[in-house]
């Protein structure tokens, strides 16, 4: 259980609320270092709002949400600015709706992403981008980059491209290449199966797992498909109306009552019968 005894991100006490809507309530869990967990729970469940208070685009009403580095400091995300979660505390992510800069070439997609340690390797000067000091190195340092991850999610040769010419899928994993450019130790992907054919599906699967094995990217996963949450993750949070209901490993939780329950919409005086009906 890496997610206790080497979390990545630790989320304590979260709460958020729009007015009246209570959309996350006491929210508690962790996130092992190198694992891919997964974050489900029927429509509505507060997914996305767990993941915009992850990465600054909404600031939690309570709660604390500390980002783990690997040489044992820590970063409280609620309290960075949004737009430096993720060169900062090196937190990037991915939309539930592609975001890609469709007029731009594949490759523009993979440089442009690399901006920040462009510009901070210019000293954010104009001798500095004319080539004085470390730009130039930082420069083809991010062309190999661009190159690495061309070849991972094999469009190399739609490099010239303009992204959103890709098919549905190819854009996807470019949205994930582009987040990776970014060398984050936090990848948080909002269901990035969504709307792929089984193939596809099966190609994002191995994209993941290669940056498990390859990377030292911790993920954090919102997915409705079962079939790749159940295949690639290491650990699940469930949530139903802004509340865990279920934390463990991928088996646990596809045993777990109380998560068949909120799947089906059963109501809780009925979750016994249906658990004793399945057998779990
Ligand atoms: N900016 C907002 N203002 C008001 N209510 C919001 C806002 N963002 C989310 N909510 C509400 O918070 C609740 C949780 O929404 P959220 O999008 O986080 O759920 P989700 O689990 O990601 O759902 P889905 O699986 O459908 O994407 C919903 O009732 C939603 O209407």
């Amino acid at each position: 259980m890496r997610w206790l005894q080497d979390p990545i991100l630790d989320v304590q006490h979260l709460t958020m609320r729009f007015g009246g809507l209570v959309a996350i309530n006491d929210l508690s869990f962790q996130a092992g270092r190198g694992d891919i967990t997964a974050l489900i729970g029927p429509n509505g469940a507060g997914k996305t709002t767990v993941f915009n208070c992850i990465t600054g685009f909404y600031k939690p009403t309570e709660g604390m949400i500390a980002l783990r580095k690997p040489d044992g400091s820590h970063m409280l995300l609620e309290r960075l600015p949004g737009f430096s979660i993720n060169w900062k505390a090196k937190v990037a992510r991915t939309f539930q709706n592609i975001r890609l800069f469709s007029g731009m070439t594949v490759l523009e997609n993979l440089l442009v992403a690399q901006h920040n340690s462009l510009m901070i390797a210019s000293g954010f000067t104009f001798l500095g981008v004319l080539g004085i000091g470390g730009y130039r190195k930082a420069e083809s340092d991010a062309i190999e980059r661009a190159k690495y991850w061309l070849d991972k999610i094999r469009l190399t040769d739609r490099a010239d491209d303009p992204a959103g010419d890709l098919p549905y899928g190819a854009q996807r994993r470019l949205e994930i290449a582009r987040a990776m450019c970014t060398d984050p130790l936090l990848l948080c992907l909002d269901e990035p199966a969504a709307g792929l054919n089984p193939r596809e599906s099966h190609e994002l699967n191995a994209l993941l797992l290669s940056i498990r094995k390859d990377h030292a990217t911790s993920i954090l996963l919102i997915e409705h498909d079962m079939s790749v949450v159940m295949e690639i993750s290491d650990h699940v949070v469930v949530l139903d109306y802004g509340t865990k209901i279920s934390d463990g490993s991928p088996s646990e939780i596809r045993s777990d009552p109380r998560v068949i329950a909120a799947y089906l919409g059963v109501a809780d005086e009925e979750v016994e019968q249906v658990a004793s009906e399945i057998g779990a």
